[in-house]
């Protein structure tokens, strides 16, 4: 599904009526009406409901929504943090169909806001209809302390369209935000919404369309959607190992031994079929005993134990036997090695996953990848993310889709954001939010889980941008199905490995309800 900016929401608002002849009303009515409809479904008509209307057509939908409820016999009461005289043509058309079906609405202004603390904990329900996609700056004053008054009341929160307070670009809180069990949001979501802390602040999520035409709600020029999963490319019967990929893994070290066994097994656990791991010989006996599916090259290795450059040549052939190739997952930082990876990325004539210390060399010198001829998905988290870019990491994270975006574009690479949630950005400036996995995965050795679950979506034959999105799906839902079986706790990078081949074979088996549990639903 696609996700919406602010501006582009306003763009489609705009062609809805001009290019589609559908009035600004129609459009606020229906938003106003699903939200009545979700508390329809989820309260029960005896519940008191309290409708906190802000000063724009946010608030408009919080009216419309009053209106609906109290039709069906819900006792509403409006409380109107505006100033009616200043409110918009189409907001006040409301207000007055509000005042005209008897709906008592009270006026909140400095004087009595602080009442709102006492009042709201006897509502069953509050919609939150402050404020949505039009807030510009942080809420103050009677704003802030109306979205106190409602969180600390207790009852069931609904907010309308998008949390009041939070960004909807961003998903950053803006001095204060309602904390809501439910976010009914319309024509498309937002991209605040599955950014945190937007998301955490949002509660369930549904989306109510609002008759936008299909072809707005598909329009390719908004550029990030929500990582939906695509269905795996079926396994012939009478195959061999060779026909699910062979991956070449250049990882590892004497220090760090667990990265490249966790990238090279996680291959053949996520469906890959010839898994090989070039890394130095002195770690090769232990690995071989714990991971015994995959084939070894032994590597000379440096006086500190890390893979010698004079393994440049050996390299570079068993790449060429190879559909896909990963480099990084304990490699080390030995100048001898990191001179050896600079020279090894432009010349290897394979797609490439760069992860781990590769990236951190690969910031030393980020021109060497616009002469590959190759794709290449680069996976940082935020730490490595800010020594590509220079930027601190604080910044990352609060521009986590701009950052992934440009540096994909300005590397010509794929860039994997990995953070809840993971965010996907393309070279060719498309991004995708994923919605699988749980906080249960920032652990060690989950980024090497995910770039073997990466080179496997490529082994069994997904092209490479739709490798790189499911890579980064299963991982999350490996996850997803490891946390449920043994709780977030315990949950070890060696857990989530384990639940790749489910995963897989959940994918397979009960698609739709894995695509069910893990988008957006539509609130119908
Ligand atoms: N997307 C759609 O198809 C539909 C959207 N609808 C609803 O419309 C809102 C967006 O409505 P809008 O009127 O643009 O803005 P808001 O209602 O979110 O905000 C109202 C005004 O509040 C002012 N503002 C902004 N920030 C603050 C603040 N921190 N403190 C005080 N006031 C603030 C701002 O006006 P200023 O002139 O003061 O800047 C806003 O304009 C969308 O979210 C949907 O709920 C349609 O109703 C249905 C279709
Ligand atoms: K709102």
């Amino acid at each position: 599904m696609k996700v919406a900016s602010s501006n582009e929401i306003r763009l489609l608002d705009k062609e809805a009526v001009e290019k589609y002849g559908i009035s600004h009303e129609i459009l606020m009515e229906n938003a106003g009406a699903a939200v009545a409809r979700l508390i329809l479904h989820t309260a029960s008509e005896e519940d008191t409901v309290a409708v906190i209307a802000g000063p724009g057509n946010n608030g408009g939908d919080g009216l419309v929504c009053a209106r609906h409820l109290a039709s069906h016999g819900m006792d509403v009461h409006v409380y109107l943090v505006a100033d009616p005289e200043r409110l918009s043509e189409l907001v006040k058309k409301n207000l007055d169909r509000v005042a005209l079906a008897n709906i008592p609405v009270e006026k909140v202004t400095e004087k009595n806001v602080e009442e709102l603390q006492d009042v709201l904990p006897f509502y069953d329900v509050i919609v939150d209809a402050l404020f949505g996609t039009g807030l510009t700056r942080p809420l103050e004053g009677v704003y802030k302390e109306a979205v106190e008054a409602i969180n600390d009341s207790g009852s069931l929160v609904v907010s309308v369209d998008i949390p009041s307070g939070i960004n909807s670009d961003t998903g950053e809180v803006m001095g204060t935000a309602v904390k809501a069990d439910f976010t009914v949001t319309f024509g498309l979501p937002k991209i605040g919404l599955l950014l945190y802390p937007g998301a955490e602040y949002a509660g369930e999520i549904l989306v109510s369309h609002i008759s936008y035409p299909r072809s707005l709600i598909e329009d390719d020029r908004i550029k990030v959607e929500t990582n939906d999963p695509l269905y795996p490319p079926p396994r012939q019967p009478d195959t061999h190992k060779g026909d699910y990929g062979k991956a070449l893994f250049i990882a590892g070290s004497k220090r760090y031994y667990g990265a490249p066994m966790l990238a090279s097994r996680s291959f053949l656990k996520a469906g890959g079929g010839y898994s090989r791991l070039a890394t130095v010989s002195s770690i090769v006996p232990f690995l071989a005993i714990r991971a015994p599916e995959v084939v070894y090259e032994e590597l000379e290795e440096t006086s500190s134990g890390t893979i010698s450059y004079r393994n440049l040549e050996k390299i570079l052939k068993l790449t060429e036997a190879s559909d896909i190739v990963a480099i990084g997952p304990g490699i080390g930082l030995d100048d001898e090695t990191a001179r050896l990876v600079l020279e090894l990325i432009p010349r290897i004539n394979k797609p490439l996953i760069i992860d781990g210390d590769g990236l951190t060399i690969l910031a030393r010198d980020t021109t060497i990848l616009s002469t590959r001829k190759y794709p290449t998905v680069i996976t940082p988290h935020p730490g490595e993310m800010s020594r590509l870019t220079g930027k601190p990491i604080e910044e990352i994270k609060k521009s986590r889709l701009k950052t992934a975006l440009e540096v994909a574009q300005k590397l010509g690479s794929y860039v994997v954001l990995k953070g809840a949630h993971t965010v996907i950005a393309t070279p060719e400036g498309k991004a995708y939010i994923n919605l699988t996995g749980n906080p249960g995965m920032a652990t060690a050795g989950s980024g090497d889980v995910l770039v073997g679950a990466i080179a496997g979506m490529y082994g069994i034959g997904y092209g490479f941008e739709e490798a790189v999105r499911m890579g980064v799906f299963v991982h999350g839902l490996a996850g997803d199905l490891a946390a449920e079986s043994i709780g977030m706790d315990g949950l070890t990078a060696v857990s989530i490995m384990n639940f790749l081949p489910r995963a897989m074979k959940e994918l397979r088996e009960n698609f739709e309800r894995i695509y069910n549990e893990n988008s957006l639903p539509v609130l119908v």
